[in-house]
């Protein structure tokens, strides 16, 4: 039986004009994408970070990264998303504005039918050359590493990897509706990866109310007007309601 919701909460959520929404891993958690810090399944703690998320890594053995983001994608794209990606998606129609930045790959905010998403750290839907900038490709299913068309040099997935830049019309975006939104939420993210993290706090200097929605604290929560403790499929269906 969920705990009923602070009505200061609710009437935050009621009277929000513009709403943006910072995502993570733990969104994603119960359509069975396993989050990355979680103790046990979590992907740092079962693959080499270096190996796998970083640009050097990928150029040392590109035929292996190339594989586990092949199993990754499949992965990705075999489950469905979840009441909490949905809860999300419906908000769009009792806010006027409602901007989704997130950390995610998946592309599961899309599926279930958000028409504002920032996809921060990319999308596995897509490559292109590791050499140059030749534009993006549809991901394209072939099992070896794919080779570019134009200069031969391997491909790689659209996927912002530590050390890396983040696009900066993207950083753009998600800075402008961190400024602009009265109402700022964080849904299952450890708030330990920059810039990302950054956004909230951007938020909330611009006086707009925090808050923090995951299993347990984080970094983040000290900062939140609300704290809501539970799971995003559980908590967001029951707050849209
Ligand atoms: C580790 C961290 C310290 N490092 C960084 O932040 C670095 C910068 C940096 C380096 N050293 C530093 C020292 C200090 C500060 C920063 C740095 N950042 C970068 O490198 C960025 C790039 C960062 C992006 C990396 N790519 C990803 N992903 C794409 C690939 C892929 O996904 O395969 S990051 C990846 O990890 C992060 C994981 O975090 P979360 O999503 O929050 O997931 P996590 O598992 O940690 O937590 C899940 C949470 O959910 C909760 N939860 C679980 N289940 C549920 C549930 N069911 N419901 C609700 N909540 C739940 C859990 O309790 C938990 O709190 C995400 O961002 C995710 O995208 N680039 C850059 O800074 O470039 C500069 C630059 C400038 C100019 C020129 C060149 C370079």
């Amino acid at each position: 039986m969920l705990e009923p919701f602070d009505p200061g909460l609710i009437a935050t959520l009621r009277a929000a004009r513009s709403l943006t929404i910072l995502t993570g891993a733990g969104i994603s958690a119960e359509s069975g994408i396993p989050t990355f810090r979680d103790s046990l399944v979590g992907l740092w703690n079962t693959i080499d970070l270096e190996q796998v998320a970083t640009l050097a890594g990928y150029l040392q053995q590109p035929e292996a990264v190339w594989g586990w983001y092949q199993a990754h994608r499949q992965q990705m794209l075999d489950v469905q998303p979840n009441a909490g990606h949905i809860a999300l998606a419906q908000l769009e129609q009792h806010i006027p504005t409602v901007t989704i930045i997130t950390q995610n790959i998946d592309g599961l905010h899309q599926r279930a039918g958000s028409t504002k998403v920032v996809e921060l750290h990319g999308t596995i839907n897509t490559v292109s050359c590791s050499a140059a900038k030749h534009g993006s490709l549809a991901w394209p299913d072939s099992p070896s590493l794919p080779l570019c068309a134009v200069c031969g040099a391997p491909m790689r997935p659209d996927v912002v990897w530590f050390g890396e830049r983040l696009d900066l019309v993207k950083i753009q975006a998600a800075e402008l509706a961190s400024q602009n939104c009265d109402v700022f939420l964080a849904i299952g993210t450890s708030g330990l990866v920059a810039p990302a993290a950054t956004f909230p706090m951007t938020a909330r200097a611009y006086r707009a109310r925090l808050i923090d929605l995951n299993l347990e604290d984080t970094p983040l929560s000290r900062h939140a007007r609300h704290r809501l403790r539970g799971t995003a499929a559980q908590l967001l269906p029951a707050l849209v309601a």
